[in-house]
């Protein structure tokens, strides 16, 4: 009896398995990339808890970390970037882009997926042109005002591109453009602690104005040089207290700089001898970080502005002129050409920002007109915008 029932019900399993929607997000490199694929998995396991979601990433980056953090498998790639400085390195990294390539097809003939997503970062370009090239239906989601070389050439093949500025037709066909703004993850906007208990989680005196410093999710030398430089700035204003967050690359430097302008060793990782500054390399829970900023100071990776936005934070925007198009720049200016946040430029960082986040944060008028007009840019919903379009591929409804 059991060995003729077991075919049918091995079948029904397997039917049951391929009417489960099966999707692969793949992107990554950096948390610009990572937190708006893990928003959009959530956004899908929301609206269709039986969904399956593989993500495939790059080997060594940051998203074989976060991702797996955010309850989600990954499979790494063993791509890299082009080496534009040294063109004789790039034999190798052409070889990594065949492997990913194969790699990712393996994974693709294993996970059978119905659609593939890629968020830009490194593994989005072989995953989805070789999801593209065996008949997978693809979609892209670009972040920044400027498109990256990577979605620009997947555009050809996607059949939805998923973005947050306007006059991207520049870059893609305007036919397959779909205004949805920057995912932001979950728990950023439905955060409930109140301002005092969120500087109090930091160690920090609720009765003060606090100043959040944020380098993006790698860190950015001109701003932690800045403050480095300005240590004694911070310790003559003790009734300001400022959480900075370094960048995993460039905390230690900056504990030993505590220490030789303090006198005294870092003896926790959080607490120093300043009593009104926070270091970390990075910060876990960025809906605490917001909710004790009164002003923020940031580079303008696109998913900070986009947060920056829906929680109508005032910021003091310095754009990194290190990433490609100098589209961080472009990024700043939509804001700043509202009257959305205050714009200083990398080169005149160190003369100018301290000064310019001092002077703002004890202006109620000016902290007021920027939390209201930035307010105005926001895009809600916008994962679960992404979700259903994903999921509208998969039902063959477009
Ligand atoms: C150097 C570089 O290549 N930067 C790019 C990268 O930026 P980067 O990775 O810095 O990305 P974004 O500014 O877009 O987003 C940073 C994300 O990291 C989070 N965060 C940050 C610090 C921290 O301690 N903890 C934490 O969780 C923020 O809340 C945010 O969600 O991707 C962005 C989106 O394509 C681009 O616009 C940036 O130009």
């Amino acid at each position: 009896m059991q060995s003729l029932n077991r075919p049918r019900t091995e079948s029904k399993n397997k039917r049951q398995m391929d009417n489960k929607p099966r999707i692969i997000i793949s992107g990554g490199g950096t948390g610009g990339h990572i937190f708006p694929a893990v928003s959009i998995a959530n956004a899908i396991k929301e609206l269709c808890p039986d969904a399956e979601i593989l993500f495939v990433g790059a080997e060594g980056r940051m998203e074989m970390q976060r991702v797996p953090d955010a309850g989600y498998n990954i499979i790494g790639l063993p791509v890299a970037g082009f080496d534009r400085k040294h063109l004789w390195k790039n034999f190798a990294v052409l070889l990594k882009l065949l492997r990913s390539q194969w790699k990712a097809r393996s994974i693709i003939k294993k996970f059978r997926p119905q659609v593939a997503v890629g968020v830009g970062g490194y593994a989005s370009g072989p995953t989805l042109k070789t999801a593209g090239m065996m008949g997978i239906p693809t979609l892209i989601q670009e972040q920044n005002s400027y498109a990256g070389v990577t979605n620009k050439l997947l555009a050809r093949k996607a059949r939805k591109i998923c973005v947050a500025y306007e006059g991207m037709e520049k870059f893609f066909p305007a036919e397959k453009i779909i205004m949805t703004g920057n995912p932001v993850r979950q728990n950023l906007l439905g955060h409930s602690a109140s301002h005092e208990e969120s500087v109090g989680f930091f160690g920090l005196n609720p009765a003060k104005k606090t100043i959040l410093i944020l380098g993006g999710s790698l860190g950015a030398r001109t701003i932690n040089q800045t403050l480095t430089a300005g240590l004694e700035i911070i310790r003559a204003n003790p009734d300001i207290q400022f959480i900075w967050q370094t960048g995993k690359i460039y905390i230690e430097q900056i504990r030993e700089a505590i220490t030789t302008a303090t006198g005294e060793p870092v003896r926790h990782p959080h607490v120093n001898a300043i009593p009104n500054l926070y270091v970390t390399d990075f910060i876990k829970d960025m809906a605490n970080a917001y909710a004790a900023a009164d002003l923020v100071i940031s580079r303008a990776g696109a998913g900070s502005i986009s947060e920056f936005c829906l929680l109508h934070k005032p910021v003091i925007l310095v754009p990194s002129p290190n990433v490609a198009e100098d589209h961080q720049t472009k990024n700043a200016l939509a804001l700043v050409n509202k009257d959305a946040a205050i714009y200083v430029k990398d080169a005149e960082a160190r003369e100018k920002l301290l000064p310019t986040a001092l002077a703002t944060i004890a202006d109620a008028g000016k902290l007021k007109s920027l939390s209201e007009n930035i307010a105005r840019l926001a895009l809600p919903d916008s994962a679960a915008v992404i979700a259903k379009e994903v999921l509208k591929l998969i039902d063959n409804k477009e």
